[in-house]
């Protein structure tokens, strides 16, 4: 049994029930052999890769809040400050009853190896609750944020934890958080970020994950000869990464078929209204059915059932292992040429696996979806600065930002044999600049 598979088996046996985790670090693990090889007395003798699979600090805390019915409810709240070697802790907070300390620790781990690609220096972290924002009503968010924060304020700071959105926690929550930790901590500061244009947010932050998405989608075509333009693809999803990543798709010529909500799904052979699916989704708060009465050409189907439409390209953008081995038959029996994915470990490891033996190129969401992440760093200069950047400066290194990423990836997969293992590459790169950096910290 080589290095990684010892550490492997230690991070199962020492968090046990944390199917997602594991699988996160599975991942990993598997795709930085050849440079864990090249390295291993080195890492051994540093623990390395134990200490890099245990968070730096994790925080359980109690979320009590009052009901519109005065029925006092009690919801459970997390942080995960995953490592620090290259920036203070960065990671969104997602709302969602699945939401549990396994799911919040792969995607803080992931988070890590994603916030080094961007280049930029931001640690790794995640947090949430198994709160349902759904149905509840402003006052009821309210309430619950405000409490969310009064625990939490004590963790976070713009030069120590800066915690964004992500399922379920858009701008209405960060809006409530950041009140909440103006008041109690009387700093005005660049402590969260997605906050609106008001308050210390940047312009492009809400479009910039699925932007993103469809910059580095659209540079990793260009690099294996294709041209995005005139494609047609397939989203899932209907939420901030689903949206935007639809918009830029259209903007760059490519016809986008379906989205999905958790309930259904929807199939637009005109291709995706976003004006009509930001009406219904952020405005109106509402279930895609709606979506038919905007477009009556459409169709709604009830379940799952995206990935069976025939596409080009296919963009997971909902939740994690939202696409799997079925799925991933369907879409090479289909002739999709490129899978990237905007949510966070969407494709289960053997979807991943058929898909990369099939020949589909295959774009990781720690690369694919580090726009977001990338963006929120951006934000926190210009809160650093006290300034404001327009609209188009900030796309524009948005845009470079993944392209280098595209760049950096395809490098690190050629330097270790794995030409055009993308997956490969983005773990390699994400990871060589983190081991760096916490070695030369020494023993923390
Ligand atoms: N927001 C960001 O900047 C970033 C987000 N991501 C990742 O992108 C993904 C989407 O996030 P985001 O768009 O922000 O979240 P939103 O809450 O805005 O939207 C999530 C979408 O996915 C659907 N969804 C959520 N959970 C499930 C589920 N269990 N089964 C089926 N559908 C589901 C939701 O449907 P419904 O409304 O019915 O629940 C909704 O349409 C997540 O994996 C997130 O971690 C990654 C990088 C950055
Ligand atoms: O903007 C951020 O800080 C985090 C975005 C996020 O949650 C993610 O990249 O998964």
């Amino acid at each position: 049994m080589g290095y990684v598979d010892e550490v492997y088996e230690k991070v199962v046996a020492k968090n046990p029930a944390q199917p997602e985790f594991h699988q996160a670090v599975k991942e990993f693990l598997e795709t930085i052999r050849p440079v864990a090889e090249r390295n291993e007395e080195l890492y051994r003798k540093n623990a390395l890769l134990e200490r890099l699979c245990e968070p730096e600090r994790q925080i359980r805390f109690r979320v009590p809040w009052v009901d519109d019915n005065g029925q006092v409810q009690v919801n459970a709240g997390y942080r995960v400050q995953f490592n620090s070697a290259i920036g203070p802790y960065k990671g969104g907070l997602r709302f969602h009853p699945s939401v549990n300390i396994g799911i919040i620790k792969f995607l803080g781990f992931e988070q890590i190896f994603k916030n080094s690609l961007t280049g930029l220096p931001i640690g790794g972290g995640k947090g949430g609750s198994d709160f349902d924002p759904k149905g509840k009503s402003d006052r009821e968010v309210m309430a619950f944020c405000q409490s969310f924060m009064t625990e939490l304020y004590r963790h976070i700071g713009a030069d120590t934890d800066v915690p964004a959105g992500d399922i379920g926690v858009g701008g209405r929550e960060i809006g409530f958080l950041f009140g909440q930790y103006k008041r109690i901590r009387d700093s005005y500061e660049g402590v969260l970020t997605g906050k609106g244009l008001s308050y210390g947010g940047s312009l492009a932050r809400t479009e910039a994950t699925g932007y993103g998405l469809l910059y580095f989608t659209q540079e990793l075509l260009k690099i294996n000869n294709i041209d995005i333009s005139g494609k047609t693809a397939v989203v899932s999803g209907a939420g901030n990464v689903a949206i935007y990543a639809i918009q830029k798709a259209q903007q760059l010529g490519v016809k986008v078929l379906t989205c999905s909500d958790s309930t259904g799904w929807v199939y637009d052979p005109d291709g995706i209204d976003v004006a009509a699916l930001q009406e219904i989704k952020e405005v109106n708060r509402a279930r895609l059915t709606e979506y038919k009465k905007y477009r009556p050409n459409s169709e709604y189907h009830e379940g799952r059932g995206v990935w069976a439409v025939k596409a080009d390209i296919a963009l997971p953008c909902a939740t994690q292992n939202e696409l799997n081995l079925e799925d991933a038959k369907t879409l090479v029996a289909n002739g999709t040429i490129a899978v990237c994915e905007g949510a966070n470990m969407p494709t289960t490891l053997e979807a991943t696996d058929y898909l990369k033996q099939h020949g589909v190129i295959f774009g990781p969401a720690k690369a694919a979806n580090a726009g977001g992440v990338a963006t929120s760093a951006l934000e926190m200069s210009q809160n650093s600065e006290r300034l404001s950047w327009t609209f188009e400066e900030v796309d524009a290194k948005l845009k470079q930002i993944m392209i280098n990423i595209v760049h950096n990836i395809d490098s690190a997969a050629k330097e270790y044999g794995k030409d055009g293992d993308y997956a490969a590459g983005a773990n390699i790169a994400g990871f060589k600049k983190v081991e760096q950096a916490m070695l030369a910290q020494g023993i923390v």
